[in-house]
């Protein structure tokens, strides 16, 4: 089977002018592509999986979703504003093109789960070091901070403070 990341393509200009957006679409739609990327990101944590796996709305859902069941462990949504219907947690944060929030249900996981954080590109790293200081807040222990794919130029991974282990699939 060939290199699911192969498949990435670059869409010029989203969501702004200037801005390179990575499509991971394509990889999503090959059933072969899927499963080996879903193959990739389940393999570390085989031996000993997380208690859950927490997805970044929205492309971390489909990852992170695929990864729980593959991994046998349950999911936790981490939601842009307003979505969740329970009470909630909320972080701010900036991203490549603009601020954002993200929420958790404050009842999302007992204290002290292991939970695996997810998304499928990390740029600046802010979206991933909400969503673990969001579930730390919440009373989990986060193992991990898996992506896909990271985006070198976007230096995300020098301004990585965060004591969960940040792990890229590739590297783009
Ligand atoms: O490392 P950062 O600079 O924080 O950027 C990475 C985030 O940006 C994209 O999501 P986006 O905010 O575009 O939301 P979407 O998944 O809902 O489209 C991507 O899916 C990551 O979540
Ligand atoms: N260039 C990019 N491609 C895909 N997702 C992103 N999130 C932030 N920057 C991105």
């Amino acid at each position: 089977m060939p290199d699911w990341s192969t498949l990435i393509r670059d869409v010029p200009d989203f969501p702004r002018p200037g801005i390179v957006f990575k499509d991971i679409t394509p990889v999503l739609a090959d059933a072969d592509a899927f499963a080996g990327a879903i193959a990739d990101l389940a393999a570390p944590w085989r031996a000993s999986p997380p208690d859950a796996v927490a997805g970044i709305e929205s492309r971390g859902f489909i990852l992170g979703a695929a990864l729980a069941h593959a991994l046998g462990c349950g999911f936790v949504p981490v939601r842009k504003p307003g979505k969740l219907p329970a009470r909630t947690l909320a972080q701010d944060y900036a991203l490549e093109y603009g601020h954002d929030r993200l929420e958790v249900h404050a009842d999302a996981l007992p204290p002290g789960a292991r939970v695996l954080v997810i998304d499928d590109v990390l740029a600046t790293g802010g979206t991933l070091r909400a969503a673990t200081a969001l579930l730390r807040r919440q009373g989990a222990q986060v193992c991990g901070a898996d992506v896909l794919v990271e985006l070198a130029a976007l230096d995300g991974r020098s301004r990585w403070d965060d004591p969960a282990p940040l792990r890229a699939v590739r590297v783009l």
